[in-house]
């Protein structure tokens, strides 16, 4: 690793010599970074590679090389059992996990509960089965449980790979093992794009080291049984359960609590029919959709429009394996000619109808026949002849669309692959009224950009439904086709609306819409948003997301409010392909110091929080950073979640900073410079730019403060830098450091947050030294005195947090004390708090000191804000508490 002169990181290093690091050498004799390497400890390592006898798979012979399984079968080691017994996956820590609060403590009975459940959790077990023959030609292991591990490095991994990702889950995707899991939801989702039970156990049994466990394939075969068998169709904005085995129409019907949701027949209306209304299945339309965007839509538009047809081969969309296996057309044949049974059910309590079905086994299947759906008006919607959608989006969108019909589900892609083209070629191939729900205002602009950016929709097509705006598309009184852009809140709001919103949201109700895309779909489960799905009468469902993963236990609810997640791509893969960028990660380890750590170890949690952010060592670590990349040419986005420190650090390193209360303009402004200024290398950015930030210039991002352990958090920031512009550049990387203050709580959640990234095949490098950061000229807070004075400023804003922490506790003292007269007859004072003296803990003679005791401080808070409410006016600032002059 080469370095300059002064002694730090040289600026025209390479990427790979500023993670020397991440070379996978021996990070102690780096001269510059200290390191060590926290990757997922399931990844093996292998400098060989096994060779086929024959592939498995199409029962295909292939010349015999070396044999050699880089992990030796335990069997041959006399170990056969217990193969795996060093993980525990079924506790995966979640009970510290909170999105959206901090740490909670678990009570008595959950921790009983857990402890049952740990003693009686599912073992890998593998005893009892044989080894076959040539087992290391044959890359699965796989447990009774339907835990399937993929030797990543075997020959036939990609083929293998295809074919899980079609039917289990991926848990786990480092470099060289990979961890699947086939369940329920993963085998709906093989049935959905037309997979049969006994392609998937006789393709398993091929790939599988050991003849497939009895039970699994017991297991599998009850699974799929049923998938398939009821579906949910939208007829005239009613809502229909539809079958053709009239056993089936009957089961769901004895259920109390789907029967509950039935709507029985109207008089004189002859479309509500019940069990005994005996209609003929629409015929599914023969397969042969174009998906607009992909090579061969392009190449037949060439033909029908007399052009050269490009030589470009065309994409491959389903793989070998499955293509050999499958036959996906086979799912066009279901149901043909066969006679449907249907009762209505009740729209607003569709989630209810589906769980439970779900629930007794009878999980429902939604497509939506959109070519033969002739009482919606056509959207005349098609993207542009210059927008070709990359290989891995045709593919996501090929198992919604494989047999012709648009499944409802979801498509994880890594963030800034591209969700948004991927909704909009959907759209483009339904080509009916389209209702898109994201996050934020900002988003649904950035929605309609893109729709307009990539298709030949016109501005007046396009409605945004939000606080600010309630423009109805051109036509839509008449019926006519269009696209509505919306945020979940506003969908979701229950309150009282403003008569504009009040009329569009009737709007939205009392049409039928061909098809809802639903982005950042992991936040529907949310109590506040899973009643948007409801409230909207929607033929098909897309659900998009990155991240499809939530610190609570609802992501499975999206199994039935959307459907099954039909494609997941591999973050590794699309950054091995060039489509998002490589990413080097690190931990850096920031040690307190003495006076900071005292003061933490006496500070209440939320005050705590902006002590580890704002911890000296931490920001010279940052500022080291910041000054190393910006010489490298790299634009660098820094990350806190606590405004404070935001802005503390902002201004002392003398850098622009946007959070929640930077208006609209400074915004923009600041955004603008950043992607045009050679000046501006570098800005600061509160949790506002976690999302929905297109800024492909930034290939450096440094986190000093985040939301305990969220996993989603880290990978959207991560997303931040994955679309950076010079990916494609040679050997080039893009870096994310996470500073973390050593031996506090965040080293713990740090762990936590990055369980995500790692499962998708990223290593952390923990940095426990930055060498050379003492040479940095204008180090800041590199004295004791400056280090005092900030705690100084530090313990102020804390002794902030702690009065409005206090004033949530009142509400607590009072039920407390309320609770206590029930129980004792009287009043009981609950006990005074003090602040501590932080001038004899801090050493702090050059601080601002104050001591008053806890009432003081509320008596304060609430005098100003009497004062402030009977208009009198707060007290001078002067005599504001943190504006008292020191007592030195
Ligand atoms: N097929 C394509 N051709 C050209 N550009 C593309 C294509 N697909 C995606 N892009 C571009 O890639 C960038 C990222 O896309 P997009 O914003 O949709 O990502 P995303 O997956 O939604 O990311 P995030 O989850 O972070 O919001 C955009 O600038 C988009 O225009």
């Amino acid at each position: 690793m080469s370095s300059s002169e002064d002694g730090f990181l040289d600026p025209n290093a390479s990427d790979d010599e500023v993670m020397a690091a991440s070379g996978d050498s021996d990070f102690e004799d780096t001269p510059r970074l200290r390191t060590r390497q926290k990757t997922n400890p399931k990844a093996a390592k292998s400098s060989k590679f096994t060779h086929l006898t024959h592939n498995p798979v199409t029962g295909k012979r292939k010349r015999a090389q070396v044999v050699a399984s880089p992990i030796p079968p335990r069997q041959e080691q006399g170990e056969r059992r217990g193969m795996f017994d060093d993980d525990d996956e079924e506790n995966n820590g979640d009970e510290y996990d909170s999105d959206d609060e901090g740490p909670r403590q678990i009570t008595g009975s959950e921790f009983l509960t857990k402890l049952l459940a740990w003693k009686t959790r599912p073992v890998k077990d593998l005893g009892g089965l044989e080894l076959k023959a040539d087992h290391t030609a044959r890359p699965l292991w796989i447990d009774n449980h339907g835990r399937i591990t993929l030797e990543r490095f075997s020959p036939i991994a990609e083929q293998a790979q295809d074919f899980l990702v079609a039917i289990a889950e991926p848990v786990s995707r480092p470099t060289f093992i990979h961890e699947y899991r086939v369940n329920e939801y993963s085998l709906y989702a093989a049935m959905s794009v037309g997979l049969e039970t006994k392609d998937i156990v006789e393709v398993l049994s091929r790939l599988s080291k050991t003849p497939l466990p009895q039970s699994l394939i017991r297991d599998i075969h009850r699974w799929t049984a049923a998938y398939g068998k009821v579906k949910l169709v939208l007829k005239r904005n009613r809502y229909f359960l539809e079958s053709s085995v009239p056993e089936m129409i009957q089961r769901l019907l004895a259920d109390s609590q789907i029967r509950a949701c039935r709507i029985t027949q109207v008089q004189g209306d002859d479309t509500s029919n019940l069990v005994h209304g005996v209609e003929s299945a629409p015929k599914p339309t023969a397969s042969g959709l174009l998906i607009p965007g992909t090579t061969e839509a392009r190449r037949a538009n060439a033909l029908a429009t007399g052009q050269n047809v490009e030589d470009a081969p065309a994409h491959e969309t389903v793989d070998d394996v499955l293509g050999a296996v499958i036959g996906l057309d086979r799912a066009d044949e279901m149901d043909e000619d066969d006679q449907v049974q249907s009762f209505e059910i009740d729209g607003d309590r569709m989630e209810k109808v589906k769980r439970q079905c779900q629930e007794i086994g009878l999980p429902v299947l939604e497509e939506y026949d959109f070519r033969a759906d002739n009482i919606n008006q056509n959207l005349e919607i098609d993207l542009k002849p210059m927008t070709v959608i990359r290989s891995y989006q045709e593919t996501s969108l090929s198992k919604m669309f494989g047999n012709g019909r648009a499944r409802s589900g979801i498509i994880v892609l890594p963030c800034g692959a591209g969700k948004t083209l991927v909704g909009i070629t959907a759209a483009c191939t339904i080509k009916k009224s389209v209702l898109v729900l994201c996050t934020s205002a900002v988003s649904a602009q950035q929605w309609k950009q893109a729709f307009i950016q990539f298709t030949n929709i016109q501005d007046k097509q396009i409605s945004i439904f939000t606080s600010q705006s309630a423009d109805m598309f051109s036509g839509a009184d008449s019926g006519a086709a269009g696209i509505v852009i919306s945020v979940y809140s506003m969908v979701a709001f229950t309150g009282k609306r403003s008569h504009s919103s009040e009329t569009f949201m009737n709007f939205l109700k009392s049409r039928e819409w061909g098809l809802l895309l639903l982005d950042e779909v992991h936040v529907a489960p949310a109590t506040a948003f899973r009643k948007c799905v409801e409230s909207l009468r929607t033929h098909a469902k897309l659900g998009l997301t990155a991240t499809l993963v939530r610190e609570d236990d609802r992501i499975s609810d999206l199994n039935y409010i959307i459907g099954p997640k039909l494609y997941e791509a591999n973050w590794m893969d699309l950054a091995q392909k060039g489509h998002i960028a490589n990413v080097q990660c690190a931990e850096v380890w920031c040690p307190m110091t003495p006076e900071f750590y005292a003061e933490y170890l006496l500070a209440k949690s939320r005050a705590r929080i902006v002590m580890q952010a704002m911890n000296p060592n931490k920001f010279q670590a940052c500022q080291f950073l910041i000054n190393y990349h910006e010489r490298r040419g790299d634009k660098i986005i820094v990350f806190s979640d606590n405004v404070y420190s935001l802005m503390q650090y902002a201004q002392k390193l003398g850098k622009a900073a946007i959070h929640g209360g930077t208006d609209e303009r400074e915004r923009m402004r600041i955004l603008a410079r950043f992607q045009h200024d050679p000046n501006m290398n570098t800005i600061f950015l509160s949790k506002v730019g976690d999302t929905s930030i297109d800024l492909p210039e930034a290939t450096c991002l440094i986190q000093i403060s985040s939301h305990y352990g969220s996993r989603r958090q880290e990978a959207q920031r991560l997303g931040r830098i994955l679309r950076a512009k010079r990916r494609n550049d040679e050997g080039f990387n893009a870096f994310f450091y996470s500073l973390v203050s050593k031996d506090t709580s965040e080293m713990y959640y740090s762990t936590k947050r990055q369980g995500f990234l790692v499962d998708q095949g990223y290593a952390f490098k923990i940095i426990t030294e930055l060498h050379g950061i003492d040479l940095l000229p204008d180090l800041v807070f590199k004295t004791q005195k400056d280090q005092l004075e900030l705690l100084g400023s530090v313990l102020n804003e804390t002794e902030k947090v702690n009065i409005e922490m206090e004033d949530e506790e009142d509400a607590y003292d009072f039920i407390d004390n309320a609770a206590g007269k029930q129980r004792f007859g009287g009043g009981i004072k609950p006990a005074n708090r003090m602040t501590g003296s932080m001038q004899n803990l801090a050493g702090g003679s050059m601080m601002t000191y104050q001591e008053n005791s806890i009432n003081m401080n509320r008596r304060i808070k609430r005098d100003d804000r009497a004062a402030a409410k009977s208009g009198k006016g707060a007290r001078h600032e002067i005599f504001r508490k943190d504006k008292r002059p020191r007592q030195d």
